[in-house]
C-alpha cells in the first residue's frame, strides 16, 4: 500500500472524537423525506435529488437558509431520537468513540416544538449509544446569534429543568454582524449554572470576534477559528491558553472558507502549536462524516503520520470527557501508532 492509503486506513481505524457537530446538520435527505412524509409536512423540494442538487453554497448564509428549512420537519420526540440515532450509528461504524453534539433549540421553539420534546429525543439516543457501544457524549445547547439576547435568555430559562443533561452552551448561525459580545450576559449566566462555554468564532467573522470569545466570554474552546491565523498575537494567546480549535475541513470547503482543500490551514495550525482537531460540522450538507474529513485532508494536504496522530490526540485531550476515559483512548491511540 502507498503512504496515502496507509494513512487513510489508519485514520479510519483510530479512535476518534467529534467535538463540532450540529445534530440538525446530520439530516440526510432520505431521512428528511421519510420524516416529512410521516409528519405530513411539505418540503420545498419534490425529490431527494432536487434537494441534494441545491447543496451548492457560496457562504455560510446560503447553507443556513437550507439548514433551517430542513429541520422544519422535526416535530416529535421520536423525530429527534431517530435523527440522533442515525448519526450515532453512522459514526460508531467509523470508530468514533466520543461525541459532543450541538443542538439549536431556538430553531425548533420558533416552530412551536417544545424544549422537552427536543432534548428528550436527543438525550435518549445518546444514552442508548452509551449502553449499546460504550460511546460517550456531551450535549451543547447552542444559541442562535442572529436572534436577540432576550431570546437566548428565554432559551436558557427553558433549559433549567434539564441541566443534568446539558454540558455546555455554544454560539452558532450567521456570524458577521453578531459578535460574541452581544451574548456576554447570557454566557455569564450560563457559567453560573455550571455550564461550559464554547463559541463559533473566526469562521467568517474577523479575528476580533475570536478575541471577544476568548477575553470577554472566556470560552473553553473555539469552534472553527480559521481567521485567528490573521493575527499573530491572537495565535500566541490561543496557544498560551491551550485552547482547542474545532476545525471542520469539508465544511470549510463547502462554505468557501477555503477555496481548495489543498489550501486548508490545518497543517499550519499544527505547525504553530495550536490544538487543532478534525470535525464534520454538518456532515449531511457538507459531503462527509469524520472519515471523509480525514480522507480528504490526507489526499490533499500531504499530512504526515505524526500530524495524523496529533490531530487524533488533540481530539481526545480537547474533549470534555472524563480524565480516565481520555487516558484509556490515548493508550489505544498510542498502540495503534507505535
Ligand atoms: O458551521 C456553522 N457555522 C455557524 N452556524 C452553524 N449552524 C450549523 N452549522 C454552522
Ligand atoms: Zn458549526
Amino acid at each position: 500500500m502507498n503512504t496515502t492509503n496507509t494513512l487513510i486506513e489508519l485514520s479510519k481505524a483510530m479512535p476518534k472524537t467529534e467535538l463540532h457537530l450540529h445534530i440538525e446538520g446530520t439530516f440526510e435527505p432520505e431521512q428528511m423525506f421519510a420524516i416529512a412524509q410521516r409528519n405530513n409536512v411539505e418540503l420545498k423540494y419534490s425529490t431527494v435529488e432536487a434537494l441534494k442538487a441545491a447543496y451548492q453554497f457560496t457562504n455560510l448564509q446560503d447553507f443556513l437558509d437550507l439548514y433551517y428549512q430542513g429541520m422544519s420537519v422535526l416535530l416529535h420526540e421520536v423525530d429527534f431520537y431517530d435523527l440522533t440515532m442515525a448519526y450515532l450509528e453512522k459514526v460508531h461504524s467509523e470508530n468514533v468513540v466520543h461525541v459532543e453534539i450541538f443542538f439549536d433549540p431556538q430553531g425548533h421553539l420558533s416552530r412551536g416544538v417544545a424544549f422537552d420534546v427536543q432534548i428528550k429525543g436527543i438525550h435518549n439516543a445518546l444514552q442508548d449509544a452509551e449502553k449499546k457501544w460504550g460511546m460517550t457524549s456531551k450535549l451543547i445547547m447552542s444559541f442562535l446569534r442572529h436572534l436577540s439576547e432576550e431570546s437566548a435568555f428565554e432559551t436558557l430559562e427553558l433549559a433549567k429543568p434539564y441541566l443534568a443533561w446539558i454540558d455546555g452552551v455554544g454560539l452558532d448561525s450567521s456570524e458577521v454582524g453578531h459578535p460574541p459580545e452581544k451574548f456576554l450576559r447570557v454566557f455569564e449566566s450560563s457559567k453560573s449554572l455550571g455550564l461550559k462555554v464554547t463559541a463559533h468564532a473566526g469562521e467568517e467573522g474577523p479575528p476580533d470576534y475570536v478575541w471577544q470569545a476568548i477575553d470577554q466570554v472566556g470560552v473553553e474552546r473555539i469552534d472553527h477559528g480559521n481567521r485567528a491565523l490573521e493575527d499573530d498575537k491572537l495565535i500566541q494567546t490561543i496557544k498560551q491558553r491551550n485552547l482547542t480549535l474545532t476545525v471542520c475541513p469539508l465544511s470549510n470547503l463547502k462554505l468557501c472558507v477555503v477555496n481548495d482543500m489543498k489550501d486548508h490551514p490545518i497543517k499550519q495550525m499544527l505547525a504553530l502549536g495550536l490544538h487543532a482537531t478534525v470535525n464534520s460540522d454538518d456532515p449531511a450538507y457538507f459531503g462527509g462524516y469524520m472519515n471523509d474529513n480525514y480522507t480528504s485532508l490526507i489526499r490533499n494536504t500531504n499530512i504526515s503520520k505524526e500530524e495524523l496522530f496529533q490531530l487524533a490526540k488533540n481530539g481526545i485531550t480537547g474533549s470534555w470527557m472524563a480524565e480516565d476515559t481520555k487516558a484509556m483512548h490515548l493508550k489505544h491511540l498510542n498502540t495503534l501508532f507505535a
